[in-house]
């Protein structure tokens, strides 16, 4: 089993049980169920950086990157570099992010907010609204092109963007349909948690032109974006490389700088 197929097993699990606890209706009742979302990718499409900060206190490939600090000083670091928007992790078993991160995060910032979820059922996406979120991650890899169609007409049903993240060409070719709004390809292969910006670029000339191009994880240098942008990738989602540092705040807005002076 790889490690996106225990995720997913355990994700099942939670969610039934979070839904005996809360109900749906209880969640269209959270006040900030009615909050008024920001498109990222609206901001992404308008931005020279590109840039997507994630709260990431840790993961599978690298265990501990950083469990010390407040998630809203984070955020308030990252909006106060000129981040396009924030990816806020909500699982606790892998990454150790929760719900309440989300809302945390939500109090701190006006920027748009992902919320970086396993989703594989409608009342996560409910969840997502009523945290704050302004955008949810849809995973090709797990998800069928029904699930992808339902989940995404929901989110945009509730005023969410939706970025829907592939590995490879099938799972591009199976999940193109106009109810999404931006297309990340992950860089991270899951069974060797290899990073390489190879598969980015290789993949750019299918995504049609109308969505957002996003490239997500192990960017690591400026010259890594700007030699994305010229496959046309507007977005790029940075955890590990600002979460390893003492203030990911600063860190960004140093690599913003040496984005903008390239
Ligand atoms: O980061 C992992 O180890 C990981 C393992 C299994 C599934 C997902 C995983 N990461 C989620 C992400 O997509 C990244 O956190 C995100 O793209 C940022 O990546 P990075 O800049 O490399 O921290």
């Amino acid at each position: 089993m790889n490690i996106l197929d225990k995720i997913i097993a355990d994700k099942r699990n939670e969610v039934t049980l979070k839904k005996q606890l809360i109900s749906a209706q209880d969640l269209e009742r959270y006040p900030l169920f009615g909050y008024k979302t920001n498109s990222l990718a609206t901001a992404l499409r308008n931005s020279s950086s590109g840039i997507i900060a994630e709260h990431k206190r840790r993961s599978p490939s690298k265990s501990v990157i950083n469990q010390d600090l407040n998630v809203q000083d984070v955020a308030s670091g990252y909006e106060n570099a000129g981040v396009c928007g924030m990816s806020v992790l909500t699982d606790g078993k892998y990454f150790g992010g929760s719900l309440d991160d989300l809302i945390l995060a939500r109090t701190s910032v006006k920027m748009p907010l992902l919320r970086k979820e396993f989703i594989i059922d409608e009342y996560q996406i409910l969840e997502a609204k009523a945290h704050g979120a302004d955008v949810i991650l849809l995973i090709a890899a797990v998800l069928t092109r029904d699930e992808i169609k339902a989940f995404s007409e929901l989110a945009k049903s509730l005023g969410l963007d939706v970025l829907l993240e592939v590995h490879n060409l099938e799972e591009l070719e199976k999940s193109i349909m106009p109810s999404l709004d931006m297309l990340g390809v992950n860089n991270r292969n899951l069974k060797t948690f290899e990073v390489s910006t190879e598969i980015s670029k290789q993949l750019s000339e299918k995504i049609p032109n109308d969505f957002v191009k996003v490239s997500e994880s192990g960017i690591s240098s400026v010259e890594a974006i700007k030699d994305l942008k010229n496959y046309g990738y507007q977005g790029f989602l940075i955890g590990e490389n600002f979460m390893k540092t003492t203030d990911p705040g600063k860190s960004a807005a140093q690599f913003i700088q040496e984005l903008n002076a390239l």
